[in-house]
């Protein structure tokens, strides 16, 4: 598995870009006119206030309640970092918020109580619960979490969960029920060792005693070493409740012969010596955030037959409450729960540890670069997969019904598990799925612009995420130069910097480049300027001969100019079927655009060759393609000469005999739109289209940079196609995630 590392600089900036913090809050109604500000606010608003205060129940149809949830901290226990106040936990609460959106489409807003009072907290939180169709209490350092989760459940009626107690509890039954099974251990014989008597030690343990490990088998610790019955020390009454009578005083002791070691206390707070001491096939789980209490390296160094997990996402078996809070919430908030009980919580585990037995799917296996199957390293399912969202909900929800805490019930679950495959957004997993493709490849990555600091950035994250090997063409000075200016300086050792100077090929590649252009009025000197001067040839040269796998460049001059250059090395013209084919990306939809880049007036041969290499694009990325050829006119109305070719663009495909769907003329509106393309039985897409063919590259431009600007999509390309070798073109506005999406683009092969 690759690791990807990235840097504190890196962590600043992706919080500081393009907007400080990491969501922002989105209307989901139309607010333009003044009849939407009438219906939205007074008098219209009016209304449902009146039906809510008649019936509070119907709050969860009039209001964001049923959806919404509230991170609460006071920042007292902060991962592992320790209490460093309410305001410096909000970077946490705020990714909570974010993965609860990206996970299960749950909405979250973070709030940070600055008080360590638990009565404050208590007041607070029940004050705003009206608000809301759930609580996730996140956190908050023991032994005042216990104090507040179990005041704030009995007095509110929707769920009240404290993430670090009860998610992590649930992940980590997950995980031990299939690393007994694996290991052949029964819970019951094994001796456990819990380091980290606090808000997730507490919860740990006793969800694991409930399933059976035996009280005077289990040996709690905390700062002071074993919680032994009669320690006077650092004592409350849930740490006394483990305590054991035993003679062991030290972690070191007591991991002696220890079957499992679960950890949630700090960082590097388990030796080698330590795991090297546990029973036969021990199981270690070092949890503590966000760095582990022992990594895998060091535990497997020493004992080869241990299966290791952690809370991170760069080792195998992240036991992470990521994996639960999305899906316990999305199942409690879609039965409009009073609350998240035992049964509840206990269904989440087993629906894991059931799910990381099945197979695997292929864009899950490649999302972490290797094959996972049920086994040691593979006890529990990954974050990403897309299995997740509806597995685990559906088993929650049962459990509440079943329970008696759904307010209302879900009559029909099949439609319920086909509504929540339908929320997960197609763009973060297409976006997921060409990023994993692009891991596995390991491509190295020629990054012709090396004298732009964006190009830079997007070079280092290249490397440092684990995509491949990163080139640079540039110069040495320059590079090293601009990598400090943009505090990236320590990254010029784990870059290659490539430039005419430091080549050895430079003659093997102004004879390739003199054989191709003798003829087209290039004497030698010309040549040697090219070759050794323009870096998009250059970094063409190094592509063409298998100096590297792909090539990105275009994010300092016009992408007209930099093919022009790109086309004294390789056949990259309309001529040769170059095509550009640009994807937008919006409110979770995919279209893709063509011919972007290549084509200026395409004729109907041109528009047939455009369609079939934007297919296999669409195809390249995962969607089954639906193109449409576009026009102002649809199926022949109102006649036009410039609508015509479109129209013959369809029967030029029909004589090719091609196996994807197309049709047209139409109009985008027809396209894109089921229930105007209704009005045209006869069309013959089962589907909105998700390619448009458009008449020429002006028209391509305007739609693009249209939906860029005024709608605010995502648009990745032009995505070059139908040339040899992967090369991609980014615009000249192109931000470094452009510039890495492109090179990903330029890895998969897309084009
Ligand atoms: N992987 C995951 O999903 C999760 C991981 N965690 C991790 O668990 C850890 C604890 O979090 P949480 O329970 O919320 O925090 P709390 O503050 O509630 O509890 C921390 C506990 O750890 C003990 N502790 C701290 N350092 C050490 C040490 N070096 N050796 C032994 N015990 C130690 C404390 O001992 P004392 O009582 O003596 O002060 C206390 O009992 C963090 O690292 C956090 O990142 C938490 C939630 C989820
Ligand atoms: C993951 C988590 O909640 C923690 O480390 O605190
Ligand atoms: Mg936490």
């Amino acid at each position: 598995m690759t690791r990807s590392k990235t840097t504190p600089e890196e962590a600043l900036l992706y919080h500081f870009e393009p907007t400080p913090g990491k969501y922002e809050i989105v209307a989901s109604k139309p607010m333009a006119t003044q009849r939407d500000l009438s219906l939205a606010y007074s008098p219209g608003v009016a209304v449902p206030v009146l039906a809510i205060a008649e019936r509070p129940e119907t709050a969860y149809d009039y209001t964001v309640k049923g959806n919404m949830v509230a991170v609460v901290s006071n920042g007292t226990a902060i991962l592992g970092l320790g209490n460093l106040g309410a305001l410096a936990g909000k970077p946490v609460m705020e990714g909570k918020a974010v993965l609860f959106k990206r996970f299960a489409d749950v909405n979250a807003i973070d709030i940070e109580l600055n008080t360590e009072d638990p009565d404050e907290i208590i007041k607070a939180v029940h004050l705003m619960s009206c608000t809301f169709g759930g609580i996730n209490l996140e956190d908050i350092k023991a032994p005042e979490c216990f104090i507040i989760e179990s005041r704030l459940k009995e007095i509110c009626d929707i769920p009240v969960f404290h993430d670090d107690q009860h998610g992590t509890a649930v992940i980590c039954a997950a995980g031990m029920i299939n690393a007994l099974e694996i290991t052949g251990k029964k819970i019951e014989d094994c001796r456990i060792v819990l380091n980290g008597a606090g808000a997730a030690g507490i919860a740990c343990l006793e969800l694991l005693k409930s399933m059976g490990a035996r009280h005077e088998n289990c040996i709690m610790c905390d700062t002071k070493g074993v919680i032994w019955q009669g320690r006077p020390d650092g004592m409350n009454q849930w740490k006394s409740a483990h305590a054991v009578k035993t003679d062991l005083r030290t972690l070191e002791e007591a991991m002696v012969g220890a079957d499992v070691f679960l950890g949630v206390s700090a960082k590097g707070a388990v030796t080698p010596e330590m795991v090297r001491s546990m029973a036969e096939n021990p199981v270690i789980f070092a949890m503590a955030n966000p760095d582990p209490e022992i990594t895998p390296e060091e535990a497997h160094a020493v004992r080869a037959d241990a299966i290791v997990a952690t809370g991170r996402s760069d080792y195998p078996n992240q036991v992470n409450n990521v994996l639960g809070f999305p899906y316990l919430f999305r199942g409690a908030l879609d039965i409009h729960a009073r609350a998240i009980n035992d049964e509840m919580k206990i269904a989440c585990a087993r629906a894991l540890a059931a799910l990381a037995r099945q197979d695997v799917p292929d864009e899950v296996a490649m999302a972490y670069g290797r094959k996972l199957s049920f086994g040691r390293d593979y006890i529990i399912p990954t974050p990403f997969d897309p299995r997740l969202i509806y597995t685990i909900p559906p088993a929650v929800a049962k459990a509440g019904m079943d329970t008696g805490v759904a307010r209302r019930p879900i009559i029909d679950m099949k439609a319920y598990e086909a509504g929540l495959k339908a929320r997960m957004d197609p763009t973060a997993t297409l976006l997921q799925g060409i990023h994993a493709r692009a891991r596995q490849a390991q491509a190295r990555m020629i990054f012709a612009e090396g004298d732009d600091p964006r190009v830079l950035r997007a070079a280092v994250a290249w490397q440092r995420s684990g995509l491949g090997k990163a080139l640079v063409v540039g110069r040495d000075q320059d590079v090293k130069d601009k990598l400090e200016s943009v505090g990236l300086g320590d990254a010029v050792r784990e870059l290659e910097i490539v430039n005419a100077g430091n080549s050895r090929h430079l003659d093997a590649y102004k004879d390739f480049l003199y054989q191709r252009l003798q003829r087209q009025g290039h004497d030698r000197e010309d040549i040697h300027r090219l070759a050794a001067r323009d870096r998009h040839v250059f970094a063409s040269l190094m592509l063409a001969h298998g100096h590297g796998d792909g090539l990105v460049t275009g994010a300092t001059r016009k992408s007209a100019h930099v093919l022009n250059l790109i086309n004294t090395v390789f056949d990259a013209s309309a001529t040769a079927g170059a095509v550009g084919v640009t994807a937008l990306l919006h409110k979770g939809r995919i279209v893709l655009i063509a011919d972007t880049l290549v084509h200026e007036w395409p004729d109907e041969e041109d528009l047939a060759t455009i369609a079939t290499k934007a297919a296999g694009v669409a195809q390249n990325l995962g969607l089954e393609p639906r193109v449409a050829f576009v026009s102002f006119s649809t199926f022949g109305y109102p006649v036009s000469e410039r609508a015509t070719k479109m129209h013959r663009a369809c029967s030029v495909l029909e004589k090719r005999g091609v196996s994807f769907e197309f049709d047209g003329e139409m109009t985008v509106d027809v396209a894109l739109n089921m229930q105007r393309m209704a009005a045209y039985p006869f069309c013959r897409l089962t589907g909105p289209a998700n390619i448009l063919v458009v008449p020429a590259r002006h028209s391509a431009s305007i739609s693009v940079k249209l939906m860029q600007e005024m709608a605010g999509a995502t648009v990745i390309g032009p995505i070059l196609t139908g040339v040899t070798k992967p090369i991609q073109i980014c615009s000249t506005g192109a931000t470094v995630n452009d510039i890495l999406n492109m090179a990903v683009m330029a890895a998969c092969k897309v084009g």
